[in-house]
């Protein structure tokens, strides 16, 4: 088994923007083969903090990235899925030429060889992804498309961390289930972390092993079955709680 090597540790972490203060003191560890879930009513921060450990945006704090022998790596490889992109709709560039060129080793304007495409194809079946989609400019997607081609991007080559942001928000039934199940055979063949933010409380129970509430700050973590039975929780979410079991 091929391991990760990045647990990330996440200590007093604290985003100002203009005049207030977006994230203050989260603190939080995301270990080896986990998928922890971030969960949060809108506007909570959730984005924020991926961006900060993707060093996106100024923070003060620390994160600390290690691998399997607890050794400091500097710069980790991270795998991201955001919540939306932003990009000019009208360019005339295919997931084909994007994928072949994040292959590199070759120049994408003499074309895309054989076993570049045959190795793009094979990666957004892993997706569950058709082929046909090679040939599509970026900017005809669709939304589920799109985050399709954002995971393979985010997994090729293999990152250290996964951040995914909502990541099947635009996905169907079918699509969502081929989505988690490559996540997890990652986390289970890699051993890499996982952070989840997810608002689908039934995706967090089936899929995450961790789970943390995020309000401007961490109010409750630990496992899922414990945040879950939280007030903090069921406020946030609105459930209501009958001898422990989520309605
Ligand atoms: N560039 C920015 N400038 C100023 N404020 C910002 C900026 N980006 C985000 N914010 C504010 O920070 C807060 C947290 O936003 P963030 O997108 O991190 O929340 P979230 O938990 O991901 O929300 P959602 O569940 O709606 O996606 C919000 O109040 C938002 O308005």
């Amino acid at each position: 088994m091929e391991t990760c090597r990045c647990s990330t540790q996440i200590r007093n972490l604290t985003v100002k923007k203009h005049d207030g203060v977006i994230l203050h003191n989260v603190s939080l560890d995301v270990h080896h083969g986990e998928i922890l879930a971030l969960i949060g009513r809108n506007g909570a921060g959730k984005t924020t903090l991926l961006k900060a450990l993707l060093g996106r945006i100024p923070y003060t704090g620390s994160v600390v990235f290690s691998n399997a022998r607890g050794e400091k790596i500097e710069k980790p490889r991270i795998g991201y899925v955001p919540q939306n992109l932003v990009f000019d709709r009208s360019t005339p560039v295919t997931v084909g030429d994007l994928l072949c060129a994040n292959m590199g080793g070759f120049p994408v304007w003499l074309g895309h060889n054989k076993e570049q495409i045959a190795r793009a194809e094979r990666l957004l079946a892993q997706v569950g992804g058709s082929p046909s989609l090679l040939k599509k400019r970026i900017g005809s997607l669709s939304g589920g498309e799109l985050q399709r081609v954002l995971l393979v991007f985010a997994l090729e080559p293999k990152p250290d961390l996964l951040l995914l942001d909502e990541p099947v928000s635009a996905v169907d039934r079918k699509g969502i289930g081929a989505f988690y199940d490559l996540v997890t055979s990652m986390r289970a063949e890699h051993q890499m972390p996982i952070i989840l933010v997810s608002h689908d409380l039934n995706h967090v129970e089936k899929y995450a092993t961790r789970a943390a509430l995020l309000d401007g700050t961490i109010v409750v973590s630990g496992t899922v079955n414990e945040v879950m039975k939280t007030p903090e929780v069921r406020e946030a979410f609105g459930l209501k709680l009958t001898g422990g079991v989520r309605k």
